[in-house]
């Protein structure tokens, strides 16, 4: 799959929401980061934003719950039209139902795991699942330093994804960047959530062609990429 570039709406202006979506119509997805003020330390938006979101842009929708009891809400974002949900799995009571629940409604289904989330125990659920999300910041905030010693978790969930032969989409979100998108992309991620690096340029849609184009080229040189 070529690299995919999912800017975070965290980074736009919330007041501005439909127009900021606009501005970068032509990234694959759009990262709609979902926070309750108790799973992470932030509160944005919910159920009823990503509605309207749905109907103001064409750009599919990635919603990433940061949330406390994603088996009771992550149904309702398929409902408002989310593309895919994004559940983290330390908040999650039934990851398995969960993930089943979120396909047989016509969404992706994506679990997600903090930082000090090892990937090894959940090894058996990844053919559960559409994307795996690797946090590479702590979740709650935009604009935090990449994580570097994640990425020897995203090589090792890498290696997993190659031995049972999944399509599953690996995903990094957190201090992605011109400078960091290119280690993530050798380590194994092909799908890249960019906040800052995004919104915060003077043209987003162009931004969002760099760091593809950069993000593919590493690709192409990666090990992993080259025994597809
Ligand atoms: O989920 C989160 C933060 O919790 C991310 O989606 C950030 O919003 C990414 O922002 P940058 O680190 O790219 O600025």
């Amino acid at each position: 799959m070529a690299a995919q570039i999912n800017p975070s709406i965290l980074s736009a202006d919330f007041a501005r929401l439909a127009d900021e979506a606009k501005a970068v119509e032509g990234a694959d997805w759009l990262h709609v980061d979902v926070m309750d003020n108790h799973f992470v330390p932030n509160l944005t938006l919910g159920v009823p934003v990503v509605e309207s979101l749905a109907r103001a842009t064409d750009t599919p929708l990635d919603c990433h719950l940061m949330i406390e009891a994603p088996d009771r809400w992550a149904p309702q974002y398929v409902e408002a039209g989310a593309g895919s949900v994004t559940f983290h799995v330390e908040a999650a009571a039934a990851p398995v139902r969960l993930a089943r629940e979120i396909r047989a409604k016509g969404a992706r289904a994506s679990m997600a795991l903090k930082p000090a989330t090892p990937i090894e125990p959940y090894e058996d659920l990844l053919p559960e699942l559409d994307m795996l999300l690797i946090m590479t910041v702590e979740p709650g905030f935009g604009g935090q330093a990449f994580l570097d010693i994640m990425l020897p978790k995203v090589r090792r969930t890498r290696e997993l994804i190659s031995k049972h032969g999944l399509e599953l989409w690996l995903q990094v979100d957190g201090g992605v960047s011109a400078s960091t998108i290119e280690r993530c992309a050798d380590a194994g991620a092909d799908v890249f959530v960019a906040g800052s690096a995004v919104y915060g340029a003077n043209d987003p849609a162009e931004a969002v062609r760099a760091l593809r184009n950069q993000a593919g080229a590493a690709t192409a040189k990666a090990s992993w990429a080259c025994d597809h």
